[in-house]
C-alpha cells in the first residue's frame, strides 16, 4: 500500500520503488493517539534521559504514520534565528525512523534526504508528520513532513530507507557504549 502525505509540488529526488511488498500495521503496536514508545531512552531525538537531545515528542497516528513535535530552542541555532540544518535532519531521522515501529521491525537508516523549503526561526514548534511508504524485502521507504503552525505550508519534507535488523546482532558489540550499558547488556543476556 503506498500512502503518500501529499505535497507532491516539492521537488525531490527520492524515488520510491513501485513493486513493494504489502505491509500490515502490527497488532501490539501503539493505537492512533497514543505515544509511540522510546526505543531508547538516551536517543538524541527522542529520549526523554538525552540531557542534550531534541525530546521529540512522538505519537502514533492512522494506517502508517506517525505524528511528532519539538520546540526549537537557542540551542538548536544554525543561522541567525533560525534553526541548524542537522539539527532538522536528525530531527526527520528520528520521526521517520518510528514508522517501522508500526509494522514490528527494528530498523537502522541507511540513506536520508531533507529538502528545506523555508526558515525555521528559533522559538517556533515544529510539528511533523511521517509515513512509511512501503517495504521491498529489508527495506523500509518513509516520508515525512514538517510545519511550523499551518499543515499547509510545509516548511521542510524528509525521505528515507531504514534497513530491518536483528537489534541483538546489530547491537551487539556495541551496547558497552551505551549511556545504559548496564540495563542493555543485561537484556541481551536473557534468551
Ligand atoms: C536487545 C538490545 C538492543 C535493544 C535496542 C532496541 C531498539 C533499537 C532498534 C532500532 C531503532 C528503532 C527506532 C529508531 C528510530 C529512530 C532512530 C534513528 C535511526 C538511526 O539513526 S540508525 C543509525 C544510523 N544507521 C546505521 O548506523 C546503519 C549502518 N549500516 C549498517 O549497519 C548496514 O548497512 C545494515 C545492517 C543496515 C545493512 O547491511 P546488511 O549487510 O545487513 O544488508 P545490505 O547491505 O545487503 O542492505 C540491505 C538492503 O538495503 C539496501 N541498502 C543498503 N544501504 C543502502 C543505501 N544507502 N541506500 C539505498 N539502499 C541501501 C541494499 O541494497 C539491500 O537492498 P536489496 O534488498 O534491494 O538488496
Amino acid at each position: 500500500m503506498l500512502m503518500r502525505l501529499g505535497y507532491r509540488d516539492v521537488k525531490s529526488a527520492f524515488v520510491v520503488p513501485t513493486d513493494l511488498d504489502p505491509i500490515e500495521r502490527h497488532p501490539k503496536a501503539a493505537k492512533p493517539g497514543e505515544p509511540m514508545r522510546m526505543h531508547n531512552r538516551t536517543c538524541y531525538g527522542c529520549g526523554e534521559d538525552s540531557p542534550q537531545g531534541l525530546h521529540l515528542d512522538m505519537y502514533a497516528g492512522e494506517d502508517f504514520t506517525i505524528t511528532a513535535s519539538m520546540q526549537v530552542e537557542a540551542r538548536f541555532e544554525g543561522g541567525p534565528g533560525v534553526i541548524h540544518g542537522g539539527v532538522l535532519s536528525t530531527a526527520f531521522d528520528d520521526v521517520m525512523g518510528m514508522a517501522p515501529l508500526l509494522i514490528g521491525p527494528s530498523a537502522v537508516t541507511v540513506h536520508l534526504e531533507v529538502d528545506y523549503l523555508r526558515p525555521i526561526p528559533i522559538g517556533s514548534t515544529l510539528h511533523f508528520r511521517a509515513a512509511l511508504l512501503g517495504r521491498q524485502r529489508r527495506k523500509l521507504y518513509t516520508e515525512g513532513v514538517a510545519h511550523i503552525g499551518d499543515p499547509d505550508a510545509p516548511v521542510a519534507m524528509g525521505h528515507a530507507i531504514f534497513v530491518m535488523i536483528n537489534p541483538r546482532e546489530h547491537f551487539a558489540e556495541h551496547v558497552k557504549n551505551s549511556q545504559l550499558a548496564d540495563e542493555y547488556t543485561q537484556r541481551m543476556s536473557r534468551p
